[in-house]
């Protein structure tokens, strides 16, 4: 067996997904695709991660993500995030992690220090850049995930049990949810496929 991560990357379908990025008007369904595939293409160049695992009820994104070389599962539970990271979670053996797909500045040497932090404990987790939720969530062979993703996530994760990270990793830490989080993640510097959108949006834009 591989001693690589399966990531988990769940995946809202883009349609309805980034509804704090409604502001960005119509062109936040394909950020929200964007995104997935800049976060998928930096995973899957770890050397850490032996394979990604996308959770997704979207036809589509899925088609795009796999083409990238991810493994994609329809959100069979149709339960939310937790239900669906839980269900990816069964389909993997070995070290597991979950990861936020909205990460577009995602680096992949960041996401490979990360991966090799958390083998020091048996289920650990990094907080996302404003110290509330999560974006990433590991665990070590037959240690059960126990997604508690949502909202204020950081402390149920802590309170679960399991480790915190503490390492800088900024673009690991850096999930956009809001046009604020969009600046702060261009100034991380982002994945292709999201630089090009917002370079066309910027183009097409009235000066
Ligand atoms: N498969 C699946 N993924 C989900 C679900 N809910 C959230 N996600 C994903 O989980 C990650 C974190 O979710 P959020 O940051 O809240 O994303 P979101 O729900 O698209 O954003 P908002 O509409 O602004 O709340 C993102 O990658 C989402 O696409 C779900 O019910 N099923
Ligand atoms: C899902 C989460 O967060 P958000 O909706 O803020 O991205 C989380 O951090 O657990």
């Amino acid at each position: 067996m591989s001693t690589g991560f399966t990531l988990i990357v769940p995946l809202k379908p883009p349609a309805v997904g980034k509804s704090r990025l409604a502001a960005v008007g119509p062109l936040r369904e394909r950020l929200a695709l964007a995104f997935a595939l800049d976060t998928v293409a930096a995973a899957l160049g770890s050397p850490e991660v032996h394979r990604v695992l996308v959770v997704c009820d979207d036809a589509a994104a899925g088609a795009a993500l796999a083409a990238l070389g991810a493994e994609v599962v329809p959100d069979a539970p149709g339960g939310g995030l937790n239900a669906a990271l839980a269900f990816g979670a069964e389909q993997a053996h070995g070290w597991r992690a979950a990861l936020s797909a909205d990460l577009p500045a995602l680096r992949e040497r960041e996401l490979t220090e990360v991966l090799g932090a958390a083998r020091g404990a048996g289920r650990s987790f990094l907080a996302d850049a404003h110290g509330v939720g999560t974006t990433l969530l590991a665990a070590a062979p037959d240690v059960p995930l126990a997604p508690r993703f949502g909202g204020p996530s950081r402390i149920a994760h802590r309170a679960s049990g399991a480790s915190e990270l503490t390492l800088a990793a900024a673009t690991v830490r850096l999930d956009v949810d809001t046009p604020e989080d969009l600046t702060a993640a261009t100034s991380l510097g982002l994945g292709p496929r999201t630089a090009e959108l917002l370079r066309c949006r910027s183009l097409a834009m009235p000066r």
